[in-house]
């Protein structure tokens, strides 16, 4: 496929680079804070960068009709419905986190989130010192899938890819659910799953969850 890279410079668009080119696709569309190179055009735009990005980004979507996959965070009620909008003429991906265990433990999450109703819930993410945004998208996914008001505890230090851990505590025992990202990649093969996916869609607006369900991963 033809793709585009929003954030090309950055850690995830240079690892969105290199995945998607070693599976055999090609850029012809790079965009950052700072430089456009637009040699083609791109069936799907895939965005890591950053929320203010985001009306550039969809501009290109109707300029090409390129689906867009965007795993950017921090995104905001006018950011959604951009993405609302822009998934009436083409087709968007958007998911906070593109790591399948993470999509598979908010699956599992919801199951235990009532098993466990009485007892206590909280949330901690660790993330590299460079991340900008506080919690992160992931942690918000898994309070949502938990349907119930938790704390989070958000940590920056460190290269760490990204650590979730929900942890359920009554008065004699405590669960943990843990998931670490080893490494970045994992989230640039979810992106790239996703653009397969929606590369031959018309429009409509999926998440990377719908994804997983409809490949049954
Ligand atoms: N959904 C997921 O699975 C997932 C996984 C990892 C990271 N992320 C998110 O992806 C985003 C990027 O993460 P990162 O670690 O690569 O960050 P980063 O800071 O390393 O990279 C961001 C890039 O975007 C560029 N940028 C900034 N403003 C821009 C603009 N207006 N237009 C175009 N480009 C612009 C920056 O110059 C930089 O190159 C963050 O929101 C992060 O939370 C999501
Ligand atoms: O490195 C980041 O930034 C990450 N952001 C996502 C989030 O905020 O949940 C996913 C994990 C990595």
């Amino acid at each position: 496929m033809r793709f585009g890279v929003v954030g090309f410079k950055g850690k995830m668009g240079k690892v969105i680079l290199d995945v998607f080119s070693n599976d055999g696709h090609t850029p012809v569309l790079l965009i950052d804070k700072d430089e456009i190179i637009e040699e083609d055009f791109p069936e799907v735009i895939v965005d890591f960068s950053t929320p203010d990005a985001l009306e550039k980004t969809s501009s290109y979507c109707e300029k090409y009709n390129s689906n867009l996959v965007i795993g950017t965070t921090a995104l905001t009620e006018k950011h959604l419905k951009i993405l609302e909008n822009l998934s009436k003429k083409v087709a968007v991906v958007q998911s906070y986190n593109f790591s399948i265990g993470i999509n598979i433990l908010l699956d599992l999450l919801e199951k235990a989130t009532k098993m466990l109703k009485d007892w206590d819930c909280e949330i901690t993410e660790i993330h590299h010192s460079k991340k900008k945004d506080k919690p992160s998208g992931t942690a918000i996914l898994l309070k949502n899938a938990l349907n119930r008001e938790v704390k989070i505890h958000s940590l920056r230090l460190g290269g760490i890819p990204g650590d979730h851990t929900v942890l359920f505590s009554n008065e004699g025992e405590l669960i943990e659910i843990k998931h670490r990202a080893i490494s970045r990649k994992v989230f640039a093969l979810g992106a790239l799953k996703a653009a397969k996916f929606i590369l031959n869609k018309k429009s409509g607006f999926y998440t990377f969850k719908d994804i997983i369900k409809e490949a049954s991963i």
